[in-house]
């Protein structure tokens, strides 16, 4: 690749990926309540109401002059495309987005100017119609940042000294040197303790406990009860607890032959099989009775989300198919469903959304992971996507499946009456998030897959969080 042909690439996925952010920035703003309510109080195009002191009338003007801008935008990033050597699908899919962009000003037009009934289905046509022109131009971003790279050549190739640590699991840069370990009863029980802790994966609780606290927070509003709270997330934490410590009972031969995994208690032998298996079957029942107390579909939940994770994931879909990071995006949804359901004792439809956004942003996380881990993934036998299929396939789904998160979060806005905090967060991190993505593509290293996969937690972070305090605070 030319230095020119290098140069053009970077405008056009910039521009590319600068359209689809404004591109989605309308579809959120457009799917919140707050734009619907401003409709109405704006209901002639393209001028209406001159009343700035209401805050309808200014929204429902931020929203008409934010479609001019993105407009320009979306036609730079297609001009630009069109010019540049990318490949011809690229170019034929900008074809969407070239016809639907002013298609989508009239339905904007005429859902702001018809009667309440008509203006309903409009609204939603006007919807998907912008899901279309996101959808067509991260398919050209995602092709256009594919060209030229290939599986073998990364662009920087980081000092193993330098680069980030790889064993995530406890967050310490390797010393070279392994001093030999205190000993004494104190310091010999603390190190069982710690040992049993990491049976339970605790870096992942975090996360899933806010998983949890949204679909608590969408149920209730801000009529929370913070015994639920403590019960579910309670009950939560023992069930991870419970599930890691099957993982790694399950595992431990293949973490022996993983550099990362090596160091885990039963790889080690520094902690038994029988008292594994002891602890987490005390911690899975301490689980189900928390989740009991609070009702029985949460309890019935929570001894699925147990099994799934333990025997459906890590025994069937870890070893056996490379789609196992898909469909494994199930254990991590039903965090989702528990919180829903902890609350209003049923399955509804806002945590049904809550449990998608999770199960579609679950692959754009873990690639990362993969790409990073690849060797070790070959060496553990495991048949991850860029070990079966290649680094460039796995990067453009890291696109597709970020993509389709970002569509999830939308979707979850127009089920529920979530407001601007949601909106602002999807959209800010969103585009961080895209932005890791696009310099993964373009650095292909190891650094660049750690980068990414942070800024995917921080993504689905703050996200949940501006869920909680939406939905109870605002
Ligand atoms: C198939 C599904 C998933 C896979 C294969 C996966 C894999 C991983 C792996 C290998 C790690 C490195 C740490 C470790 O070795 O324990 C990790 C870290 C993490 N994962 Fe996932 N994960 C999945 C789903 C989820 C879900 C659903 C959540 C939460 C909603 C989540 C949240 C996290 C967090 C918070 C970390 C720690 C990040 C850090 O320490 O900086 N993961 N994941
Ligand atoms: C309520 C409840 C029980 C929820 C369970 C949800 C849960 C623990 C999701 C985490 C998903 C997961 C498979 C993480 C680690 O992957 P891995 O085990 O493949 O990672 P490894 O390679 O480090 O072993």
């Amino acid at each position: 690749m030319t230095a020119n042909t290098a140069t053009e690439r970077r405008r056009v996925t910039t521009l590319l990926a600068a359209a689809a952010i404004g591109v989605y920035l309308l579809i959120v703003v457009g799917a919140t309540t707050a734009l619907t309510e401003a409709t109405q109080a704006c209901s002639t195009w393209p001028l209406c109401g001159t009343d700035l002191s209401d805050p309808r009338v200014l929204i429902a003007w931020g929203h008409r002059l934010a479609a001019l801008v993105v407009g320009v935008v979306v036609l730079a990033a297609l001009v630009s495309t069109w010019r540049s050597s990318t490949s011809r699908r690229a170019k034929a899919t900008l074809l969407v987005p070239f016809v639907l962009y002013p298609v989508q000003i009239g339905l904007g037009a005429l859902a702001a100017t018809a009667t309440t009934a008509t203006a309903d289905w409009l609204s939603t046509l006007h919807l998907l119609s912008g899901m279309a022109i996101f959808v067509g131009l991260v398919l050209a971003l995602a092709w256009t940042l594919e060209l030229g790279t290939d599986d073998t050549a990364p662009v920087t190739d980081p000092d193993p000294l330098t680069a980030t640590p790889t064993d995530t699991d406890t967050g310490e840069t390797p010393s070279l040197q392994t001093p030999s370990p205190p000993s004494g009863p104190l310091a010999r029980a603390r190190r069982i303790g710690a040992a049993y802790f990491r049976l339970m994966k605790p870096r992942l609780m975090w996360l899933l406990c806010l998983v949890a606290a949204a679909g608590m927070a969408l149920a209730a509003g801000p009529s929370l009860d913070a015994g639920i709270v403590i019960r579910v997330l309670g009950g939560g934490v023992l069930a991870i607890g419970a599930s890691g410590t099957f993982n790694h009972v399950l595992e431990r031969k293949k973490d022996r032959k993983m550099q990362r995994t090596s160091d885990r208690p039963l790889a080690t032998d520094q902690v038994g099989v029988t008292n594994a298996l002891a602890f987490g079957i005390l911690l899975a029942a301490a689980s189900l009775a928390l989740f009991l107390s609070v009702n029985l579909l949460a309890a019935a939940l929570g001894l699925c989300a147990i099994l799934f994770y333990s025997v459906i994931y890590t025994l069937v879909l870890k070893p056996n198919t490379v789609q196992n990071t898909v469909l494994g995006g199930a254990a991590g949804a039903l965090p989702a469903l528990i919180g829903w359901v902890g609350v209003t004792g049923t399955v509804g439809v806002p945590g049904l959304a809550l449990a998608g956004v999770i199960f579609l942003w679950t692959p754009a996380h873990f690639y990362n992971l993969a790409l990073a881990y690849k060797d070790d993934y070959a060496r553990g036998g495991f048949p991850m996507l860029p070990v079966v299929r290649g680094e460039r396939v796995t990067r453009r789904h890291i696109v597709w499946y970020l993509a389709a998160t970002l569509l999830g979060a939308s979707v979850l806005s127009a089920v529920t009456s979530l407001g601007w905090l949601y909106a602002g967060a999807t959209v800010a991190f969103g585009a961080l998030f895209l932005w890791t993505v696009v310099r993964l593509h373009r650095e292909r290293s190891e650094q660049a897959a750690f980068r990414a996969f942070h800024a995917s937690n921080a993504y689905l972070g703050a996200l949940l969080f501006a869920i909680v305090v939406d939905a109870i605070l605002l």
